[in-house]
């Protein structure tokens, strides 16, 4: 009798469960809003998250089929996904407090049990407390002391690059991971000096940022999102005998802070880096709001400090979000370099002309306009954290015409936005800084390389001010160009940040 009972309750529970399942696959088509089919169980997930074929592109071929607007699942989540610039731009700017945190990693617990917290992740409260923080370090007075650091760091670049003038073609790309991780490593781990191919930094790095997501404690946690916490137990203890690769990094983020705790302690100078600035803000005892959504009106409450676990969080965050950006949005940069002699030329010429036989300074960088103009056009092609630029609905409301109910992820598509001919023009998909010269109301809407609004990127300027340093640089001291018979398409690599698998170039020296 027990067994028999026991079957029908679970004949029952599944038979509820497919209902459900069914229902929620069909959610976006009863709301009247288009879309693909959604798997019965995992919606999209496997696309989503397959590193081998980037997500990015995938969006904007389905957009293209489906329109600015359009809805798909990621296991049990309901995603909107917008390429269209006006409501991207209610969602970034004027209805920020509805949409205010990202969409996190679904292995994640927002907030209260995570104290290794980081601005990426932080939702509400807690994120504006810890936004408070670190939006000075970005200033241009900051940015002018870590420009002697970003100067040296490209003067090593050039001096590992100039081993393949006049050689073979190589890929560049690895040069520009190691002068990245370069200034982050110095930056938000405190290393005095340059260390391009000594440390085993990049190749942890690359493999965090190039493995596939669709891992299976993943995949059971966009399933069943009620017991993350436990397959997240799981997905880290798999890892601590595997020995994978993001814990030994916050390995070497918890060796680095403690050190300088240590340092600080002893009384030590110490170099006022992001450890510093972090470790500054230190308290033990304040109110943390972990579960508040922020509201304007708190803005004169709120505290400027950090909890020793979030200064941790933070160091461990701005390595990996300052150094992958920057340097595949290097690699893309230079594929054009190589590809396009008369705007390397205009480059070059320009670059001569503001600093003359002078070093290059933070301050010449404002007066290179055309440099400006060809570093978001190939930010416009390759907006390399497009998928980061997402928000969850904080409770249900409408947006352009859709109910959303509380929870609902949004996905910018900004990949499809930067090149809608609507947008800008019928030769959108032509190469030209010059386009930037002057730009209309919408194109800056539709930009969102560095996403917009009050969760826009923090790191932005440092990221462009490497872009520039690096290019005007590799400019002043070698001729870049594309091997004989080169692939003019550019093959790329990542589930969460989109990598160039290659960028292969030719150097000659420039007087040659
Ligand atoms: C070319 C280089 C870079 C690109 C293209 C880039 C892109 C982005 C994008 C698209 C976002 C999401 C914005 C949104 O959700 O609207 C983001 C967020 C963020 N980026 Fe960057 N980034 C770059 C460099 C950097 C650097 C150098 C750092 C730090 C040193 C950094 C730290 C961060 C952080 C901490 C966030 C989260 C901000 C918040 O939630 O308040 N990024 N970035």
């Amino acid at each position: 009798m027990i067994f028999e009972l026991l079957l029908i309750g679970l004949a029952t529970s599944a038979l509820y469960y497919l209902i459900f399942a069914y229902k929620r696959a069909n959610y976006w088509r009863s709301q009247g809003v288009p879309g693909p089919k959604n798997p019965l169980f995992f919606g999209l997930y496997d696309q989503v998250y397959n590193a081998n074929k980037p997500w990015m592109m995938e969006m904007e071929k389905m957009t293209k089929e489906y329109g600015k607007i359009w809805g798909h699942n990621e296991g049990v989540h309901r995603v909107l996904v917008v390429a269209d610039p006006k409501v991207a731009h209610e969602i970034y700017h004027t209805r920020h407090e509805e949409f205010q945190t990202r969409r996190g990693n679904h292995l994640l617990h927002m907030n209260r049990y995570e104290p290794v917290m980081h601005l990426l992740d932080a939702r509400g409260t807690r994120w504006k407390r810890m936004r408070s923080i670190s939006n000075p370090l970005f200033t241009n007075n900051s940015l002018r002391k870590m420009m002697d650091l970003v100067g040296d760091s490209s003067e090593h670049l050039i001096k590992h690059l100039s081993k393949h003038v006049g050689k073979e073609a190589f890929n560049i790309h690895r040069y520009y991971q190691e002068f990245s991780m370069d200034v982050i490593n110095r930056l938000a781990l405190g290393e005095k000096r340059s260390t391009q191919f000594e440390t085993e930094l990049v190749d942890i790095m690359k493999r965090i940022f190039e493995r596939d997501m669709r891992e299976p404690f993943i995949c059971l946690a966009v399933m069943f999102p009620r017991f993350r916490m436990l397959f997240r137990r799981g997905f880290e203890l798999y890892y601590l005998m595997k020995g994978g690769s993001g814990m030994k990094l916050m390995k070497k983020v918890v060796t680095a802070v403690e050190g300088r705790r240590k340092a600080r302690a002893a009384g030590e100078v110490t170099p006022g880096d992001f450890i510093d600035m972090f470790l500054d803000a230190e308290q033990e005892d304040f109110n943390l709001d972990y579960d508040k959504a922020f509201d304007r009106r708190d803005i004169g409450h709120l505290q400027r400090a950090l909890t020793k676990e979030e200064a941790i969080g933070s160091c461990f965050m701005f390595l990996l979000a300052g150094f992958d950006t920057t340097a595949n949005s290097l690699g893309y940069a230079t594929h054009y370099l190589a590809r396009n002699p008369e705007i390397r030329e205009r480059l070059r010429d320009e670059i001569k002309g503001v600093i003359g036989d002078a070093t290059l300074k933070f301050d010449d960088l404002p007066q290179m306009k055309y440099l400006d103009c060809f570093v978001k056009e190939s930010l416009r092609f390759h907006p390399v954290a497009n998928q980061v630029s997402a928000r969850v609905v904080e409770k249900d409301c409408d947006l352009a015409g859709v109910h959303l109910e509380k929870g609902t992820l949004i996905q910018i598509d900004g990949y499809s936005m930067q090149k809608d001919p609507e947008v800008w023009g019928d030769d959108a998909e032509e190469f030209n800084p010059d386009r930037w010269m002057n730009t209309t109301a919408e194109q800056s809407q539709a930009f969102v390389a560095f996403g917009q609004g009050p969760r826009m990127c923090v790191g932005q300027r440092l990221g462009l001010t490497e872009m520039k340093m690096g290019i005007a640089k590799v400019l002043l001291n070698f001729d870049v160009i594309a091997p004989e018979n080169a692939d003019n398409e550019i093959h790329r690599i990542g589930a969460v940040t989109v990598a160039p698998i290659t960028v292969d170039v030719c150097l000659k020296a420039i007087h040659a």
